[in-house]
């Protein structure tokens, strides 16, 4: 699909959707927790429905209520099959992977499109030491897994995602882990293991103690949880999607993003931090942000833990009078395209100049041109070349630009409703 973005102001009011990173933890905590889950506010991404369609696969029923909520009924892990299908979801492949090891039986686990090169080999060497039989395809997937999995002291690095680690957590506690701990090395992109604890606490499962993101230690006994065995869950609001809707409002007018905990422990929360550092006007209510343009100044950021905000801050630097330097890049390589070369590349076609140096990225802010562009295939990179096109000299062609259903897929409707010509 080819979407064509015409430069112009925007204003209007968008609700944010629904957090992927949120709704698939939950799917996961459902299916764990057994009994009967309401979901409110349920995620309608693609990764959001390759999550319930896994825990459908391992089990669990799902019923759509109404338009907003559906009900996860699970009496615990249980296989139909033996082929676990993550869709495109790096999230999904590697937290269900450990719980899917859970059970006792062989599983296959595959999965679709950038996921297929996304590494796996984490996996081949950890597992074995908690009684799995695993092996992936040469690093990648599909992987084979022959559980039960069980908990045991480990040692991991968590320096090449925290998605690992999510899962391990999941699983742990699936496994009534006691009295066990799990070290990790150089853990980044931290606040999705905050976001992981505090959902694992809402659903009543047992939560490890964090000790400082260095371990995390199942205790012997447990303070039995309040939480009743019928929980009832509101998947909150989207802070990474948010960030594209505000970016534009930075740049071409003013968008106010409704739904928004501002308490939240979601890690692109942080996008209020260059918003408030690059000058644009910024009111921050309890459940809503509005952005406003102004004259835009660069800003320096730190996206070590934040990932995902790369794409809509590169759109915003590309909009401020001077050089702007974001730094993490090396946490770029294995998203869903090298997000680094790909925002250099896609950018630079729209004559935005980008450059690498070490773990830093910097962007020369300047006249931002129409142009061809591609996602890669990268629901980011279509998101964040859409945003920079409001404030580009002539339309921007978006190829390949279905990808935002990746985790927006109304992204270009609510782009749209806030266009003011
Ligand atoms: O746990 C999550 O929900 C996610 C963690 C991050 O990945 P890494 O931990 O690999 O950085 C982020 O980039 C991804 O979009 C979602
Ligand atoms: C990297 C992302 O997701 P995942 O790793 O879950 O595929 C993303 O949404 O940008």
């Amino acid at each position: 699909m080819e979407i064509k973005i015409k430069p112009g102001a925007v204003k209007g009011t968008v609700m944010a959707p629904a957090s992927k990173s949120v709704m698939q933890r939950a799917c996961a905590a459902a299916l764990l927790k057994g009994g009967e889950t309401v979901i409110r506010n349920y995620g309608r991404s693609n990764d959001d429905q390759a999550a319930l369609q896994i825990i459908t696969d391992l089990g669990a029923t799902v019923n759509y209520t109404d338009d907003d909520t559906l009900t996860i009924s699970s009496a615990g892990i249980k296989a139909a099959g033996s082929v676990i299908h993550c869709g495109e979801s790096g999230l999904s492949v590697r937290m269900f992977t450990p719980i899917v090891a859970l059970l006792d039986r062989p599983m296959t686990i595959t999965g679709a499109g950038s996921l297929l090169t996304r590494p796996m080999s984490f996996w081949d060497t950890l597992l074995p030491q908690l009684g799995v039989v695993a092996a992936s395809d040469k690093g990648c997937l599909p992987l084979q897994v022959q559980g039960p999995l069980q908990p045991a002291d480990i040692h991991i690095d968590g320096g090449l995602s925290s998605q690992f680690l999510t899962g391990l957590l999941f699983a742990y506690a699936g496994a009534g882990a006691s009295g066990k701990r799990i070290v990790v090395e150089g853990l980044k992109s931290r606040p999705y293991v905050d976001l992981t604890l505090k959902i694992m606490k809402d659903f009543g499962l047992p939560a490890p103690v964090n000790q400082q993101y260095e371990s995390f230690y199942f205790p012997e006994q447990y303070e039995k949880s309040d939480v009743p065995r019928k929980v009832d869950f509101t998947v909150e609001a989207d802070w990474s999607s948010a960030a594209m809707l505000m970016v534009a409002g930075a740049i071409a007018g003013s968008v106010t993003v409704k739904g928004l905990d501002v308490f939240s422990e979601q890690a692109d929360k942080k996008v209020l931090e260059a918003l408030q550092d690059c000058g644009c006007h910024l009111s921050i209510q309890v459940d809503e942000v509005t952005v406003r343009k102004n004259n835009l100044k660069p800003f320096h950021f730190d996206a070590t833990h934040c990932p995902d905000l790369f794409p809509p801050l590169v759109a915003l630097a590309a909009c401020c009078a001077g050089t702007s330097v974001i730094e993490g890049v090396d946490r770029l390589v294995h998203k869903e395209s090298n997000r680094a070369l790909t925002l250099q590349e896609e950018f630079g076609k729209m004559g935005i100049t980008i450059t690498l140096q070490d773990d830093k990225m910097l962007i020369k802010g300047g006249a931002i041109r129409g142009a061809v562009v591609h996602s890669r295939h990268d629901h980011r990179i279509a998101m964040a070349c859409a945003v920079a096109a409001l404030a580009a000299d002539g339309p921007v062609l978006i190829e390949a630009a279905e990808a935002v259903s990746k985790s927006y897929p109304r992204f270009f409707d609510d782009l749209e409703s806030l266009a003011t010509a």
